[in-house]
């Protein structure tokens, strides 16, 4: 067997179209423009080059995107008192802060500063809780746009045995939560998990989200399942850098039906669901209907 590609890249996309499409209407139907700001806390390379690609991509679907960029000694004080007057800008509908902080910053103290209704990221306790509830909220974008590949592959889910491999907050516990939303049979699977890969081959669903290079390899995929890898290693073979996932590509794609790549799968719908989450969020916060299919 040799598994369909979800080609993220081409996905993604038609996400960033619709999103456009919405923002216009926006813009004509109410003189309304979604702006999005972006914190980024020091220097770090690959964290520049997402906040790059994310102002770009704002701009490219006609919202309003403002950075701000800030030495890796800012204080505590000043990115909260920051935050604080992006929760009170009207302009501002979206705040993200790009993760990772600099270790003297208390991360969870920052994203909870975040108003819940601009917390774009869906990173907030209230929007967590939510979330876990069953109830309308802000999604966190990686797994959102995990679960919009997955219902564009499947359509329902529903029944379908989901192992999610990671159980991080960011994409592991909302992924599974996710999924649990849409009826699958979830297990949360994680480093001390007994019989790893006796309980992934049982999966209709993998979700590799370890950030262990290469680490699911083909024979624990049961023929035919839907692999979704959200890894993003940078590792060196042969004297070359190269990127990979959690999955191990080759021998994953020889066995399943359908799988992500890394690059070009999950990582793209990241940044997509942003925008996604931003056109949400100013139709919420100026009482107007939503745009279907952008949430979960
Ligand atoms: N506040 C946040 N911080 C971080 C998040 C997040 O969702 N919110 N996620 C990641 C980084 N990230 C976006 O911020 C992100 C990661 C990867 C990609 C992407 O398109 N990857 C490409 C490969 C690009 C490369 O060469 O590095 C791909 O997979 O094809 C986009 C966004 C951590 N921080």
């Amino acid at each position: 067997m040799s598994a369909t590609v979800i080609d993220g890249r081409a996905f993604a996309a038609k996400v960033r179209e619709q999103v456009g499409e919405h923002v216009t209407r926006l813009k004509e139907a109410h003189g309304i423009t979604p702006g999005l700001a972006v914190v980024l806390v020091g220097e770090d390379p690959a964290s520049e080059v997402y906040v790059r690609s994310k102002g770009k991509m704002t701009l490219e679907v006609g919202m309003k995107s403002v950075e701000h960029k800030l030495s890796a000694q800012t204080g505590q004080q000043e990115l909260l008192d920051l935050i604080d007057a992006l929760n009170n800008d009207p302009e501002i509908h979206g705040i993200l802060v790009q993760l990772p902080l600099p270790d003297h910053l208390d991360e969870d103290l920052v994203i909870n500063s975040i108003a819940p209704a601009k917390d774009v990221d869906g990173f907030h306790v209230s929007n967590v809780g939510l979330l876990g509830t069953g109830q309308k909220s802000m999604v966190p974008c990686t797994p959102l746009g995990c679960l919009m590949m997955l219902r564009a592959h499947h359509g329902s889910l529903s029944g379908m045995n989901a192992v999610v491999i990671g159980r991080s907050n960011i994409v592991g516990k909302p992924m599974a939560q996710l999924l649990l939303g849409d009826s699958c049979t979830v297990t949360i699977a994680h480093s001390r998990t007994k019989d790893l890969p006796e309980v992934v081959r049982r999966a209709d669903i993998v979700v590799a989200a370890v950030g262990r290079p290469e680490m699911v390899p083909g024979d624990w995929i049961k023929p035919g399942a839907t692999v979704i890898d959200v890894g993003i290693n940078r590792i060196e073979r042969d004297g070359k850098k190269k990127l990979v996932g959690d999955a191990d590509y080759d021998s994953c794609a020889a066995v399943a039906g359908a799988i992500t790549p890394v690059p070009g799968g999950v990582g793209p719908m990241t940044i997509a669901c942003l925008l996604a989450n931003t056109v949400t969020a100013c139709c919420r916060a100026n009482g107007l209907e939503e745009p279907e299919g952008l949430t979960a």
